[in-house]
């Protein structure tokens, strides 16, 4: 494992929205998941969110695919703060293992697992209600870092709309 970028953000900071318009974490997007990040010890994210009756998938409980779009977005954070570069999921496996009822929070801690070149192995844990409560979910990603032109290439981004710090 490299060690966080010099410029990682340090433990206690919050982590604003990467994009206000961004499903996971933006605070523009009605019945988006509005994750809140803040950078936690030991080169780790703490990412919560509440589940609301947007997020349902049966009645009461939460959607399995939203979920997995929390976890996506916690170790997305995980990936681009610690290494401070670009990068897209490659793959996300999720595992289910308690149903999340409408009201509660997910409490998820994303770490880095390890590096081999452009990809970038992360996994997350994510407990109900309490950063102590039961376990409700895990997951396990592949990023690959990307140049920024990614963004700019495939989609319509302005660098500015992406995340501040790493515009060109
Ligand atoms: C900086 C500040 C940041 C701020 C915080 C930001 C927070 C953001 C939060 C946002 C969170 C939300 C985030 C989102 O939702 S990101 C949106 C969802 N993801 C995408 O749209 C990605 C779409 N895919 C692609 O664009 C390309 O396929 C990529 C770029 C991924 C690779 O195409 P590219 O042509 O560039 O590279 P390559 O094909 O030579 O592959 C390179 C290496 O990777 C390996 N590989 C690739 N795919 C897989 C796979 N599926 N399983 C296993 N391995 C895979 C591959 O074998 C090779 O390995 P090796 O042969 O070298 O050993």
């Amino acid at each position: 494992m490299p060690p966080p970028h010099p410029d990682a953000p340090e433990p206690g900071t919050r982590l604003g929205p990467h994009y206000h318009q961004c499903f996971g974490c933006g605070d523009e997007v009605e019945g988006g998941l509005r994750l809140h990040a803040e950078v936690g010890k030991d080169s780790t994210i703490l990412a919560e969110f509440t589940v609301t009756e947007a997020h349902q998938g049966a009645p009461g409980l939460a959607h399995g695919g939203l979920l997995a779009v929390a976890f996506d977005e916690a170790l997305g954070n995980t990936v681009g703060q610690m290494l401070r570069e670009p990068a897209v999921t490659g793959r996300l496996e999720t595992d289910f293992l308690r149903p999340v009822p409408v009201g509660s929070t997910l409490h998820i801690v994303g770490k880095l697992d390890g590096v081999a070149g452009r990809k970038v192995y992360a996994s997350a844990d994510g407990r109900l209600n309490d950063p102590d409560g039961p376990l409700a979910l895990r997951a396990r990603a592949l990023f690959v870092l990307v140049d920024f032109s990614h963004f700019t290439t495939h989609g319509t981004a302005d660098p500015r709309d992406v995340h501040p710090d790493i515009n060109p």
